[in-house]
């Protein structure tokens, strides 16, 4: 592709998101009426402080990106009523909640706006199993191998410690930076993003005029210059500042398969899920001040300002309630609610740019279910609610916890839960064959009581979401942002589905998925069979009686091969459940291969189906295969 031809592209990009920041900004707006002041004052400073950023992108690297590691300690303990100190130097234990925290550093002492507060190097505070939460949630070992520090992704040649992890790591370590919070920002934010990309496409492009086009290891033409590796990380690193909807969605593709996204680009865009930049105290602060009202430390006895996690939404922190429990505090990064329609949109440009979307991916479909989905994760009124009734679901099933949600220092933009401990579901891979073996069950367990008992389901399968806790053989479950109810009739259909995929009854598959919509009735005899073998490659584990093991067999890539041949011809985009449900269920399936575990899945669905009620009988009886003798 020509260097005029991205050109060409960098003005189109350029006046659409001019286009956008017009629309979008209020103070644009003004000035369309004859405001010329107020938008000079008002967005002057923003549109110098971003075209200086693009400046930077246009020198043709990427931004020097700083770590800025404060040395100001990050815990603070407020006084009040049930926590009084005598605001001398004299140090006292801070509080800690049962069974959490054990290595406790001495607060010192130091005066800030009127409160007194003490303070702690938060480092000293953290105890081993959160601090191993945290690092495993901050540094998901990715796949992009050997490269250089550029000061902002840390390379760091993992030291295999189990025969099952070999894979040299890069990690990239937190940035603290601002989220762009207004339209304006957002926009300005996309706008650099955009302009680098083209910049770097220029530059790739005019390499290959002179060097000629590269080829990748196996010896084919490496991918068109918009997709270069230095792009690819321009574009991770770029949506990992933004956050909310727009990394999000890189996250979403970044579990993607390689039919689906090249490779090179799944390499980069792994960063985007060791979590987002850090949001600075200066954005936090008036966040808690509006959302639990300016006393809110008087509800706390110490919050750490250093975070557990940034994720894509929002930024959890750790503190301690007055009663002393030791919580997480999701607090929710400002602006990102209300950009959603709006970055998704800008999002699908830029992948429209960089030519990454697959045709007969009915995109249409899938960001709407993506800005409805996003929506619902914003409001964390309705996290806690569902938090709360997976509880009591859970209740009585060994194997599960779900934390408490402390409702007095939770609202639409900050969830209280109870701190909980363990380590997420890769990590557990690194754990005995036994051990991988016992959370692969659980999971499968979850996802499957989920779907055909409660009906109600956590469909975010992000392997930070399950920690797992050795010591109770629990494991402990967080993130019920993505939680969401499936009607009856359609799991009644779904399950007779998944009992015709694993008995092989291909005329069971078709007529289901006919019925659940995946199907018109119309399609070719190609589409069909891709899409009866890939039911029977995914109803595989489920289809024998016995332990069934993950790792030896290849489901993923046997499925990507159909794929290809089922995006050609597919004649509609699969139901609005389908959306969660699979990507819910693939994660279940993705998180067993990790664990390499071994799994009596036929017993455990037949576990399910043997109790399940339907409602209704299908039309047309589904054939299924007589032998239900799985439970041996
Ligand atoms: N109750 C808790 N106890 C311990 N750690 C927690 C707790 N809640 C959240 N965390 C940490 O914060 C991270 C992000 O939390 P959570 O997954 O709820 O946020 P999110 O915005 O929904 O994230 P995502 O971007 O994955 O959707 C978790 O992976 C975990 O490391």
């Amino acid at each position: 592709m020509s260097s005029w031809k991205h050109l060409s592209r960098l003005v189109n990009g350029l006046s659409l998101v001019a286009k956008e920041i017009y629309n979008k900004s209020p103070e644009l707006q003004r000035a369309r009426n004859g405001d010329l002041e107020g938008l000079i004052t008002s967005s002057g400073k923003k549109a110098l402080v971003a075209a200086t950023d693009l400046v930077g992108l246009t020198s043709g690297k990427l931004r020097e990106l700083s770590i800025r590691r404060s040395k100001e300690p990050s815990v603070v303990y407020f006084d009040n009523e049930d926590n009084k100190h005598d605001g001398s130097s004299h140090v006292a234990d801070p509080p800690v909640a049962p069974g959490i925290g054990s290595a406790i550093a001495k607060p010192t002492s130091v005066e800030s706006n009127g409160v007194h507060e003490q303070m702690v190097d938060s480092q000293l505070l953290r105890s081993e199993s959160i601090s191993e939460a945290k690092s495993s949630n901050r540094e998901v070992e990715t796949k992009v191998s050997g490269g250089e520090d550029d000061g902002n992704i840390g390379a760091g040649a993992a030291v295999a410690t189990s025969p099952l992890e070999v894979a040299p790591v890069k990690r990239r370590r937190p940035r603290e930076r601002k989220v762009p919070s207004t339209p304006v920002a957002r926009a300005f934010g996309f706008f650099n993003l955009g302009a680098g990309l083209a910049w770097g496409a220029v530059k790739e492009s005019t390499y290959r005029l002179v060097n000629g086009t590269p080829t990748t290891q196996d010896n084919q033409p490496a991918l068109s210059s918009i997709l270069s590796k230095e792009n690819a990380e321009r574009l991770a690193l770029g949506l990992c500042e933004m956050r909310g909807a727009a990394l999000k969605v890189g996250q979403m593709l970044s579990i993607q398969d390689e039919s689906l996204v090249p490779a090179p680009i799944l390499n980069a865009l792994e960063y985007v899920r060791q979590g987002a930049d850090v949001m600075p105290r200066s954005q936090l602060n008036p966040v808690l001040d509006a959302e639990l009202g300016s006393d809110w430390q008087s509800k706390l006895a110490s919050f750490d300002y250093e975070p557990l996690a940034a994720a894509s939404i929002g930024q959890v922190h750790r503190a301690v309630t007055k009663d002393g429990l030791e919580v997480a505090m999701k607090i929710q990064y400002p602006g990102v609610a209300n950009s959603i329609e709006s970055d998704i949109e800008n999002v699908r440009r830029l992948l429209n740019y960089t030519n990454l979307i697959p045709k007969g991916l009915f995109l249409d479909r899938a960001v709407k279910v993506a800005k409805e989905e996003l929506a619902r994760e914003c409001d964390y009124e309705i996290e806690a609610v569902s938090q709360k009734h997976f509880r009591e679901l859970l209740s009585d099933t060994p194997g599960f916890y779900v934390p408490r949600v402390v409702d007095e220092v939770s609202s639409k933009k900050v969830l209280t839960t109870e701190l909980i401990s363990g380590i997420p579901i890769d990590k557990v891979a690194l754990l005995d064959q036994k051990t991988r073996d016992y959370v692969g069950m659980k999971m499968l367990e979850l996802t499957l009581k989920e779907l055909f008992v409660f009906r109600f389901m956590q469909t975010d399968p992000n392997w930070g979401n399950f920690l797992y806790d050795e010591a109770t053989k629990t494991i402990n479950l967080i993130d019920f942002g993505a939680a969401r109810d499936y009607p009856k009739k359609f799991v009644d259909d779904y399950l007779r589905m998944v009992m015709a995929c694993a008995d092989k009854d291909s005329k069971g598959v078709i007529e289901m998925s006919r019925r659940l919509g995946f199907l018109t009735g119309d399609e070719s005899d190609v589409m069909l069979d891709a899409h009866v073998q890939a039911g029977f490659i995914v109803g595989l584990p489920f289809a024998e009686p016995g332990g069934y093991a993950f790792r030896t067999n290849n489901i993923t890539s046997s499925i990507s091969n159909l794929g290809a041949t089922m995006l050609k011809h597919r004649l509609t985009p699969p139901p609005d459940e389908a959306y969660s449900l699979h990507r819910k269920l693939s994660g279940a399936f993705l998180a067993c291969i990790k664990l390499g575990a071994t799994v009596r899945c036929r017993d455990l669905l037949l576990q399910v189906y043997d109790k399940y009620q339907f409602d209704d009988e299908p039309q047309e009886p589904v054939v299924v295969a007589t032998t239900r003798s799985g439970s041996s």
